[in-house]
C-alpha cells in the first residue's frame, strides 16, 4: 500500500447501515495469475465487506478483468485463496460462484445475453431455469415474471423482441436485469456504463443505491472517476497486477489518478488547445440523420476535431453511417474534397479515403481468435496484400507501428486479440485508422473502456492527425467530447440543436443541450 490517509465518509445520499459494512463478505488473499510469461495478478489481497460498494480501479491491462474472471469462476487463479463469508472457496464454474451469491455483469455485453431468445426469456433465464426443458412453464408466465422485474427496476424494454434486435445499451440493460433477478449477495459490475446513455446510467446508479440499502455488496469497475466518487464507499487501485493503494471517501481524485497511472505527466488532455480550421473536406447539403427529421447542412474541415454528441438514439450513428457508406444517403448531396461523394459500400468509402470505427467493438470489429496484426488488416486488404495474397511482413510491420504509437499493451503483433485487455483492444482499433493518410476519419465512441492515460494519448494523436485530415469523434459522454473536440455538434431527436466551438461549452451546458428534447428550432447549423 502507498499508505494514503484513510478518512470515513458515506457517499452522498447513500444512507446504508455503516455498522453492517465492517464484516467482510469476500476476502481475497495473495491471489496471483499468470498467462505464460505474462503476470496478470501478483499476490493481490483485499476484502469486500458486506453492504459496501467497492470501486476497483486501474489502467488498461492492470488486471481488473482477470480478477473478476477468477471471482466469477471463469478462470482459476494460479495461486492464492478466496474466502466467502469466512470459508475458503475454489470456484471452478460460474454456477458455483453464483450459488455463493456472486453474480457478474461482464464488460463484453454479449457475454450476458443469449441470442435467439426474447428479452423476457433472457431476463428469466437463470431464475426460472430456462436451460432445462419444463412443459409447465409457459411463455406467458415467463413474460409476467419478466415484466414484474422490469417494473421493480424501473426499466423499459420490449419483452418480446429477440435480444439481438436490441441496441447495445438495451442489451446491456438486459444483462444487468438478468443479474439482478438472481438476487446476488455480491454483484460485480465490470465497466457497466460504457455503453449506457447518461439517463440509463442514472437508472443503473439508482439500482446500485437500492442494493446498498438492501445490504448487498457491489464490486464496481469503471474508468470514470465521477462514478467511483458518487457510488463507492472505498476504492482499491491495481497497477501492473498489484494492489498499490486503497482510498476512502472523500476521494482525493488527484491521488487516485496518480496511483492508477504511477505518473501524472501523461494525463493532460486537449482542453483549450489552439487550432486553426483549414479547408473544407466534406460538405453536406440537405442531409438527414433519419427519414423523419429535417434536413441540415454541415461542413467538416481539416485542422479541427469535430465532436458529435447526443443521447443514445439522437441520430449520431445514423448520420455517421451515411458518411461511411454503411447506410444509404437519406437525402441531399455530399461532396468530398470538392467532388460529389455517394459511397456505394464501406469498401467504396474506404477507397475514397473515408473510414469509420464503429461503436460496437465486440460485435462489429473483433474476431477473437485472430492475431492483433491480422485484426488490424481487416478492411485494409489492398494495403497489406500482394497479387491477392496476404503479405505477412507488411501486416506485422503495420501492427508494430500501431502498437508502438498507441502504447498498446500486447505480447506482440502475433498475440491473439482476445489476450489483450478491453482498453488495449480499443486503443489498437482506434490506432489502425490513424497510421495512414485518409481524407476523413470517423470514430464512434472511441474512448469506450479506455483509461485516462490512454485517452490523453488518443486525444494527442487525433489533434496531430487532424492537421492532415478531417476527424469526427462521436460520443454520448459530453466530458469525453470536450476532452478532444475543437468544435461540438449536439444532436437531439435526429436534429442538430447546437454547433459551437468547444471553448464556449462546458459539460453542464452540453448535457443541458443534449437533454433538451422540446426545442422548436430545426437546426443550430444554419441552412445556406
Ligand atoms: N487469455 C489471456 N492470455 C494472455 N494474456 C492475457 C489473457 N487475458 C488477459 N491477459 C493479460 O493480462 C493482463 C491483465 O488484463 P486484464 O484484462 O485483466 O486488464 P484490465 O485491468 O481489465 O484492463 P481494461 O481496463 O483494458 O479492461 C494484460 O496484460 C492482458 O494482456
Amino acid at each position: 500500500m502507498d499508505g494514503e490517509v484513510i478518512q470515513h465518509h458515506t457517499p452522498g445520499g447513500l444512507g446504508a447501515a455503516e455498522s453492517s459494512r465492517t464484516a467482510p463478505f469476500v476476502e481475497i488473499s495473495q491471489l496471483s495469475k499468470r498467462f505464460g510469461a505474462t503476470v496478470a495478478l501478483r499476490s493481490v489481497s483485499f476484502d469486500i465487506r458486506k453492504g459496501e460498494t467497492l470501486g476497483l480501479l486501474g489502467a488498461n491491462g492492470a488486471g481488473k478483468s482477470t480478477l473478476i474472471k477468477i471471482l466469477s469462476g471463469l478462470q482459476p487463479a494460479t495461486s492464492g485463496t478466496v474466502s466467502v463469508q469466512g470459508e475458503g472457496r475454489e470456484f471452478t464454474s460460474p454456477n458455483q460462484a453464483q450459488q455463493l451469491g456472486i453474480v457478474t455483469v461482464h464488460q463484453n455485453i454479449d457475454d450476458g445475453v443469449v441470442f435467439g431468445m426474447t428479452v423476457a426469456e433472457n431476463l428469466m433465464l437463470d431464475t426460472l431455469g430456462l436451460f432445462q426443458p419444463n412443459p409447465f412453464l409457459t411463455y406467458r408466465k415467463i413474460r409476467r415474471r419478466a415484466r414484474a422485474l422490469l417494473e421493480e427496476l424501473e426499466l423499459e424494454l420490449p419483452l418480446d423482441l429477440p435480444v439481438e434486435q436490441l441496441s447495445a445499451s438495451d442489451r446491456q440493460q438486459v444483462s444487468i436485469g438478468r443479474a439482478l433477478a438472481k438476487s446476488p449477495n455480491l454483484l460485480i459490475l465490470d465497466e457497466p456504463t460504457s455503453t449506457l446513455s447518461s439517463r440509463e446510467a442514472e437508472l443503473l446508479f439508482g439500482a446500485v443505491r437500492d442494493l446498498q440499502y438492501r445490504g448487498i455488496s457491489v464490486l464496481y469497475v469503471s474508468h470514470r472517476m465521477s462514478e467511483i466518487e458518487e457510488l463507492c464507499h472505498r476504492a482499491v487501485v491495481l497497477r501492473n497486477g498489484s494492489v498499490v493503494s486503497e482510498h476512502q471517501q472523500p476521494l482525493d481524485l488527484r491521488a487516485v489518478t496518480q496511483s492508477i497511472l504511477g505518473d501524472l505527466a501523461s494525463t493532460s488532455l486537449g482542453a483549450g488547445r489552439q487550432h486553426a480550421p483549414g479547408d473544407v473536406v466534406m460538405r453536406l447539403r440537405g442531409v438527414r440523420s433519419g427519414k423523419e427529421t429535417a434536413p441540415f447542412d454541415l461542413e467538416v474541415r481539416r485542422g479541427e476535431v469535430l465532436g458529435v454528441t447526443g443521447l443514445v438514439g439522437a441520430g449520431k450513428t445514423e448520420l455517421l453511417e451515411q458518411l461511411a457508406g454503411t447506410r444509404p444517403l437519406e437525402s441531399g448531396v455530399i461532396t468530398l474534397n470538392g467532388s460529389e461523394y455517394k459511397p456505394k459500400s464501406v469498401a467504396d468509402a474506404i477507397a475514397k479515403g473515408v473510414v469509420m470505427m464503429p461503436e460496437e467493438r465486440a460485435v462489429q470489429a473483433i474476431f477473437p481468435d485472430e492475431s492483433v496484426s491480422r485484426h488490424l488488416s481487416i478492411g485494409r486488404m489492398g494495403k497489406v496484400s500482394r497479387l491477392g495474397f496476404m503479405d505477412r511482413a507488411r501486416e506485422r510491420s503495420f501492427a508494430e507501428q500501431v502498437i508502438a504509437k498507441f502504447a498498446v499493451k500486447a505480447a506482440g503483433p502475433d498475440a491473439a486479440i482476445e489476450t489483450l485487455s478491453g482498453g488495449n483492444q480499443q486503443k489498437a482499433l482506434v490506432g489502425r485508422w490513424l497510421v495512414e493518410q485518409q481524407s476523413l476519419v470517423i470514430l464512434d465512441e472511441p474512448f469506450r473502456g479506455v483509461d485516462i492515460g490512454a485517452r490523453a494519448v488518443i486525444a494527442t494523436e487525433l489533434h496531430e492527425y487532424s492537421e492532415r485530415a478531417a476527424v469526427i469523434v462521436a460520443s454520448s459522454d459530453p466530458e469525453e467530447v470536450l476532452e478532444v473536440a475543437d468544435r461540438v455538434l449536439v444532436m437531439v431527436d435526429g436534429r442538430i440543436v447546437s454547433d459551437s466551438p468547444a471553448f464556449e461549452m462546458n459539460s453542464e451546458a452540453l448535457a443541458d443541450a443534449m437533454s433538451e428534447v422540446q426545442r422548436t428550432t430545426t437546426s443550430g447549423a444554419p441552412q445556406s
